[in-house]
């Protein structure tokens, strides 16, 4: 009688007659009939694949079974004793992961809700997984919602789940043998499923990102740090390179996401990232929406690459001037090869950036005994001559600055090399070699080998430089909040490891406890592009600064990111958005 009314039913949505079914179920009967050929009299077995097939379908999902489990178990442990089975299907429809009483073995086999069971709309009717697939929603298909006879006791709730890349991946789905006949009562089922589809796409987004920036998002600032709604992860300029589904709504709908900068739709920009760090008060992590709403921002920076490095073959002075850079470590390689022997080496570099602090390992690693240092700026060849004669036997000479030295210094300096044998010069230069204005019979006595010192910020260990120098050099063992770090991490650094240096020992003077967060960094400061020197030209030049700039020109050239401006100014964003108001200024078009 049941069956004959459930049929009938159907007879009349085919006829195109309104039910009062959900229309994704209607519109699923059409296509049962039309596209392939159901009858709902038949009560066909559950289609289970063969155990090759599903070998080949666990295969495929493997990251994502790995991904579902941890929350697959929780949502388990919830419904647990409710009679509650929990499906992960692949994208596909066939079940790659199961969770069910043992006690219902047998009766949850039989109605296809066991490993291996392919819940394809095609093969299986209008069901959960089936009809999830097709709408890419959270639906229930619930009792006679089923197309087929032997699926109508069931009560089948499913969301799928999407990967990074906003493809379906899979489906969560928590069926019920038998459940009571309203279908609201699946509005539980229905949350949590969601909720678990949701965490799932997370957990599988955060695996992935270790490399990249990470915005969390969420309505409450409660919830903000602990059960995030959306999640996008993003690369160095603020562009989107995954996301999890609920992150479509901040996008124009149909769009494209991947690849938009996310201060398309929000009012962020990577530049901001540090202050949504999870040490900043979640009150002042607010994001602006395109819709003129806000949201509760959570930013996750990215960890450091690893990478496998050249060994060094002893420790010593040399081993101790990188914390695991890639280019430091060929350099401090060939470094420790090269410092044995009597070969001139000379080592370039832009200002800071460690290149007399090589020199002297290198020495401590060779075989001389003395130890000269002279600054060539304003070296005579006379004071040249008189501290050279105080050296005896194998001896280092390092000649800081290589550049400035003057010419009547220069010849001095070849005829000393050539009457002491004994001495091997290191030399250090800030501009490239080849620009080194020296005469080329005193240029071949220097540089046998040149070892290019890295700019800090082409260096992957800044953030061992920085807890080194704090462990070292600031009392009480003080540390950087998380946004303070990452603030550093993000600078340009052109003083390089002097000017880390300075803005550390800076901040660690000015903050108040053990912690140096970030109101106590030191703004950026950049010499002027006027500024004499060797720096202004050649190129170990550091980027140009911002130096008798005007706020507007600032704001142009930093495309509006108030955050960058504020750098380059070095103030804070709240005294670029005053001067902005005060001065009248308004964003281009
Ligand atoms: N590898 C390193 N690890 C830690 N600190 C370093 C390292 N290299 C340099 N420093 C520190 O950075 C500062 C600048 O180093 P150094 O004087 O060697 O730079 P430089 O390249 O010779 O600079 P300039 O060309 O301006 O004379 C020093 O205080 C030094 O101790």
């Amino acid at each position: 009688m049941k069956h004959a009314r459930h049929v009938e039913e159907i007879e009349r949505v085919l006829e195109g007659n309104p039910t009062g079914r959900d229309s994704f179920v209607s519109a699923s009967w059409r296509r049962c009939v039309e596209l392939y050929g159901m009858d709902p009299m038949r009560a066909d077995p559950a289609h289970i694949v063969t155990e090759a097939e599903l070998r080949e379908h666990r295969k495929q999902a493997e990251w994502m079974i790995a991904a579902a489990r941890s929350g697959l178990q929780s949502l388990f442990r919830q419904v647990a004793g409710q009679n509650y089975v929990l499906l992960l299907t692949d994208a596909k429809g066939v079940c790659v992961d199961f969770f069910g009483d043992d006690l219902f073995t047998e009766d949850l086999r039989s109605a296809g809700l066991y490993l291996g069971s392919n819940w394809s709309e095609d093969l299986a009717g209008t069901c959960g997984v089936g009809a999830c697939i097709i709408t890419q929603a959270p639906v229930t298909v619930h009792q006679d919602d089923h197309f087929g006879n032997a699926h109508t006791a069931l009560s089948c709730t499913a969301a799928p789940i999407f990967d990074s890349l906003g493809q379906l991946a899979a489906v969560l789905d928590i069926s019920l043998l038998r459940s009571p006949a309203p279908k609201t009562s699946q509005s539980l089922a229905m949350s949590l499923v969601t909720t678990a589809a949701r965490r799932v796409e997370m957990a599988n987004l955060m695996a992935e990102s270790p490399r990249d920036w990470v915005l969390r998002l969420s309505s409450s600032p409660e919830f903000l740090d602990v059960d995030p709604e959306v999640a996008v992860r993003l690369d160095g300029s603020g562009r989107v390179l995954g996301y999890t589904s609920a992150a479509r709504r901040l996008f124009p709908e149909g769009g494209a996401i991947l690849g938009h900068r996310i201060d398309e739709v929000l009012g962020v920009s990577v530049d901001d990232l540090p202050d949504l760090m999870r040490d900043r008060p979640t009150e002042e992590r607010v994001i602006e929406t395109r819709d003129g709403g806000a949201l509760f921002g959570h930013a996750i920076a990215p960890k450091a690459p690893r990478q496998a490095l050249p060994r060094m073959r002893s420790g010593g002075a040399l081993a101790g001037l990188s914390g695991g850079d890639p280019a430091m470590a060929r350099l401090l390689d060939q470094a420790e090869r090269l410092a044995p022997g009597t070969v001139p080496l000379l080592i370039a570099g832009e200002t800071g950036t460690g290149k007399t602090r090589l020199a002297r390992a290198i020495h401590m690693t060779s075989k001389a005994q003395g130890f000269l240092s002279l600054d060539c700026a304003g070296l005579s060849a006379a004071a040249l001559g008189a501290a050279c004669q105080a050296l005896a036997g194998p001896s280092t000479l390092l000649l800081r600055r290589i550049e400035d030295l003057a010419p009547e210094t220069a010849t001095a300096l070849a005829g000393l090399l050539d009457r002491q044998p004994d001495l091997r010069p290191l030399s250090t230069c800030c501009l490239e070699p080849a620009r080194v204005a020296l005469p080329r019979t005193l240029f071949h006595r220097l540089a046998g080998a040149v070892l290019s010192v890295p700019p800090l910020r082409m260096r992957r260990d800044l953030g061992w430089l920085m807890e080194r120098h704090l462990r070292r050099h600031a009392a009480d063992a003080v540390r950087l909040s998380p946004s303070a770090r990452a603030e550093l991490m993000a600078r340009s650094w052109p003083g390089n490891i002097r000017e880390l240096e300075q803005v550390l020992d800076v901040a660690a003077a000015l903050c108040d406890g053990p912690v140096i967060d970030l109101h106590d960094l030191p703004a950026p400061v950049a010499p002027s592009p006027l500024a004499p020197g060797p720096l202004a030209s050649g190129p170990l030049a550091p980027p140009a600064a911002a130096a008798g700039e005007s706020l507007e020109q600032v704001l142009a050239a930093c495309e509006w990111n108030m955050a960058r401006a504020a750098r380059r100014l070095g103030v804070n964003r709240s005294t670029i958005l005053r001067r902005i108001r005060a001065a009248g200024l308004q964003p281009p078009g």
